[in-house]
């Protein structure tokens, strides 16, 4: 299969290619996109801390990895087991489930850095 491989600048290209198609294709992945800009603008809007926008990046971070992956798994296991069975369910799954594990750790990560700030801006 030489004629995939790829030289040079190609991988990189390949890679955002690989982001872009995920974003156009799945429905998850745009909306991970619209949660990490609204965090952005509330996060420059409140000034928050350098080492609060290092937490919300590993949290932005994570969920974005995550979705790829779980992506990447859903296609390759239809790819293999257009079917039903029982070990694409389990794996697709799974995938599924490292994405929610990540969603929660952000949920946990914006109420912590964002939360305190975003009531005193709103309501004091
Ligand atoms: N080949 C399969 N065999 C058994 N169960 C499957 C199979 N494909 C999907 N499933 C089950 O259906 C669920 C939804 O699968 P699907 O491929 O539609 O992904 P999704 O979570 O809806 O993501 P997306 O909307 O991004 O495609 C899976 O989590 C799994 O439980």
């Amino acid at each position: 299969m030489s004629g995939g491989r790829s030289h040079g600048v190609q991988p990189f290209l390949n890679a955002i290619a690989g982001i872009v198609r995920a974003l156009q294709n799945e429905r998850h992945m745009r909306f991970h996109f619209a949660a990490a800009l609204v965090v952005i603008v509330i996060g420059a809007w409140l000034r928050v801390k350098a080492h609060d926008w290092l937490w919300l990046s590993v949290a932005i971070t994570g969920v974005w990895v995550s979705e790829l992956f779980n992506t990447a798994i859903e296609r390759t296991v239809d790819l293999a087991s257009p079917d039903i069975h029982p070990l694409a369910k389990a794996a697709k799954d799974t995938a599924a489930g490292a994405v929610l594990v990540a969603a929660l750790f952000a949920v946990v990560v914006g109420a912590i850095v964002l939360g305190p700030p975003l009531w005193k801006a709103c309501f004091q």
